[in-house]
């Protein structure tokens, strides 16, 4: 149907099976839909570990619920812990990409992360930042490449606390 609006002839020979191929890629880019990111952290370890625990630079690809075009960039989780209940970490990048395969803003990518992290370890805080380009800036409309979007959420003694926050936000800047 967009094909057809925009003028296409779609019994050409490129087209014919473009239906079907963007039906399975809009099945796999929107699969998060179907998953829930507090499953991944019900994998935990009791390890006595009560300090920061941060996984940085966690690469994602997600689409705006605007346009349906994508954006794209990379997330930073930190927390830490209570009564050294640990998560794998691996988990963690796992819910960045559950919550990145949804129809999506960046806000809410930044947020559900941190709840999500909130509700299940009940940790003494949570700090997620997450930074992007977004298609729907630089391809077309204000057509801005390169321009940046940061979004952070902090909650309990991350939110609180601020040298504890600026603690996380430097070893985020960290090479
Ligand atoms: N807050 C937020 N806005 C977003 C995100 N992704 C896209 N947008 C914005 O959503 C807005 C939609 O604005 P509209 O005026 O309804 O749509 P539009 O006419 O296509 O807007 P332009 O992009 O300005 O051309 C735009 O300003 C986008 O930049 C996001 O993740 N978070
Ligand atoms: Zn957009």
């Amino acid at each position: 149907m967009i094909l057809e609006a925009v003028g296409e002839d779609v019994s050409r020979e490129g087209l014919q099976d473009t239906p079907k191929r963007v039906a399975k890629m809009y099945a796999e880019v929107f699969s998060g839909l179907k998953e829930d990111p507090k499953e991944y952290f019900k994998t935990v370890f009791h390890e006595g570990h009560e300090e920061l625990v941060l996984v940085k630079d966690i690469p994602f690809y997600s689409m705006c619920e605007h346009h349906l075009v994508p954006f794209f960039g990379k997330a930073h989780i930190a927390y830490i812990p209570r009564d050294g209940v640990v998560t794998g970490l691996s988990k963690l990048a796992r819910a960045v990409e559950t919550v990145s395969k949804r129809p999506q803003l960046q806000e809410r990518i930044t947020s559900s992360i941190a709840e999500s992290l909130m509700e299940t370890l009940n940790p003494h805080g949570v700090y997620v930042m997450v930074e992007a380009e977004h298609m729907c800036m630089t391809m077309r409309g204000i057509k801005k490449p390169g321009a940046k979007t940061v979004t952070a959420v902090s909650r309990g003694i991350l939110e609180t606390d601020a040298v504890k926050r600026s603690e996380v936000i430097t070893y985020i800047n960290m090479n």
